[in-house]
This record gives structure tokens, C-alpha cells and sequence, in this order.
């Protein structure tokens, strides 16, 4: 994984992209993209290339940009400066198709129990994998007799997740799965997620809960007031800076 020399360690400004395999195309490229909330900027000038193959950590503190770039990334959101693109898309309708977005806030119906959910997705993806869904709401070992409102918070991120993981899409983009979880079924959820991964497809999850996440993701982007504070590969940061994900995301945003 290390493409970097033996340089001492080195200042966060040295790592500004993840790697790109040579020859690769980024599955999803990034350049300058600014958008503003009514004159206040919420990203500013981002640039960032990401491949497929990669589980990326996009990691930030509250209000640094996360949920606005993935929902820009998702299609949700479409006034914005600079270039983004999908695949070969700007984010539209033939990018939705590649992408499995998880978004932050609820998007289900209470009144619905997983079969019904599952009945829904199918209507609505053709990259759906009804069967997928089963085995994960099973292995979450949710209730079948429960709707979403009788369910735990854990449990409706559970058959949330059970629903996006289950699509067969290009890109997942996960908006903070594992926040307002206990520590444990933030374990559960994440090996969930990564139970049957295709391992050519790109995720991007974030979070805030760095150390969580730190054992599956190999590649991490911080930002910081809506701009990169840098991005690369999670072991040359490692090794570069001499401590975890974790430790390095408590110095940078202290
Ligand atoms: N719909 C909106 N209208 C106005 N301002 C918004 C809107 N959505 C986000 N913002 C602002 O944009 C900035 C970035 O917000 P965003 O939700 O993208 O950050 P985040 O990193 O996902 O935060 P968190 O970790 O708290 O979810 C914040 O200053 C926020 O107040």
C-alpha cells in the first residue's frame, strides 16, 4: 500500500489526494467545487480524486462539509460550482444508477416492516439483491413482525443499511451509519457493511467516530471548514505522522 518514499514524517500538507492506481480512471473526480448556503460557504474549492477499490473515511468535524459533498456526490444537490463527476457522469440520473447513497436523516416510512422495505427497494433499484437484503437482516437479526417505528434506533439503521449494502452499485456513499449507535452495534453494523463488499467498488463513509472506523476504511479525507485538510492512503498516514487515524484527527481538529 505504501507508494510514498521513506520520508520522515511529514506535514499534513504533503498528503492531499488518495493514490490513484497509474493508468486507473478516478471512479469519482472532484475539482474546485465550491457551494455556498446563502452566501455562507459550506465546501470551498475541493478537489479530490477517488478510485475504485477503495473504502475511504471521509472524516471532519461537525459543519466541515461531509454531508453537503455526498449529496452532491448522490445527485441530491445540484447548484454548485466546479466539476464533479461520477464515473463518466455529472451527478444525474445515469450517476444514480451507480450509486447507493445512505443518507443521514430517515428515509422511510415508519408504518414499513423489512419484507415490505425490501418489497419497496425492489420496485425501485434494478441493482437491488432482494436475497442480499434477507441474509443481512438476518444476520443483524432484526424483527420480522416489527415496523421501523417499534424498532430501536440500532435496529432501523440496521434494515437501513441491510437495504443500501444490498443494491450491486458502483459507489456506496454512507452518511454517518454508525452515529447515534452504541459502541457495540456500531461494530455489528460496520461488519454488516463490509459482509459480501464487492471489493471493486468504491464506499465512502462519514463519520466523525474515527476510531470505529479506522479498522476497515484504507483510505481517509479530513476536511475542515468545507476544505481538504488532507487525504491519502490510511497506512502511509500512519506511518507518516507515527500515530493512529484517530490520534491524528484529535490533533488536527483540536
Ligand atoms: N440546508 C442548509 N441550509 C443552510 N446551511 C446549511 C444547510 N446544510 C448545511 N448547511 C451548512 O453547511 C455547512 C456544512 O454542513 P454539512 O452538513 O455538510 O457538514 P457535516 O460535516 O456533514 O456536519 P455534521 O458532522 O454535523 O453532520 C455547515 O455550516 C452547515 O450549517
Amino acid at each position: 500500500m505504501n507508494r510514498h518514499s521513506s520520508a520522515p514524517p511529514s506535514p499534513a500538507a504533503r498528503f492531499t489526494a488518495v493514490p490513484v492506481p497509474d493508468g486507473a480512471a478516478p471512479l469519482i473526480r472532484v475539482a474546485h467545487l465550491t457551494k455556498a448556503y446563502r452566501g455562507r460557504p459550506a465546501l470551498a474549492d475541493l478537489t479530490l480524486d477517488l478510485p475504485a477499490g477503495r473504502i475511504v473515511g471521509l472524516m471532519g468535524s461537525n459543519g466541515s462539509g461531509k454531508t453537503t459533498l455526498l449529496k452532491i456526490l448522490a445527485g441530491l444537490l445540484s447548484e454548485y460550482d466546479g466539476q464533479v463527476r461520477v464515473g463518466e457522469y455529472v451527478p444525474g440520473p445515469q450517476s444514480k444508477a451507480l450509486v447507493a447513497f445512505l443518507p443521514d436523516a430517515d428515509f422511510l416510512a415508519p408504518e414499513l416492516k423489512a419484507e415490505q422495505a425490501i418489497a419497496m427497494f425492489s420496485r425501485l433499484f434494478s441493482d437491488f439483491d432482494a436475497d442480499r437484503a434477507r441474509e443481512l437482516v438476518e444476520f443483524f437479526g432484526l424483527p420480522k413482525d416489527r415496523s421501523l417505528k417499534e424498532m430501536s434506533k440500532g435496529m432501523g439503521e440496521k434494515l437501513r443499511v441491510s437495504l443500501i449494502m444490498a443494491r450491486r452499485a458502483s459507489v456506496y456513499l454512507l452518511d454517518e451509519p454508525i452515529s447515534g449507535v452504541d459502541p457495540a452495534a456500531r461494530d455489528v453494523i460496520l461488519s454488516g457493511v463490509l459482509q459480501g463488499f464487492d471489493p471493486e467498488a468504491l464506499m465512502v463513509i462519514s463519520t466523525h467516530l474515527i476510531a470505529d472506523v479506522e479498522p476497515i476504511v484504507d483510505s481517509v479525507v479530513f476536511l475542515k471548514d468545507g476544505r481538504l485538510l488532507l487525504a491519502g492512503d490510511a497506512d502511509d498516514l500512519r506511518e507518516a505522522h507515527g500515530m493512529s487515524l484517530d490520534a491524528l484527527f484529535r490533533k488536527e481538529y483540536r
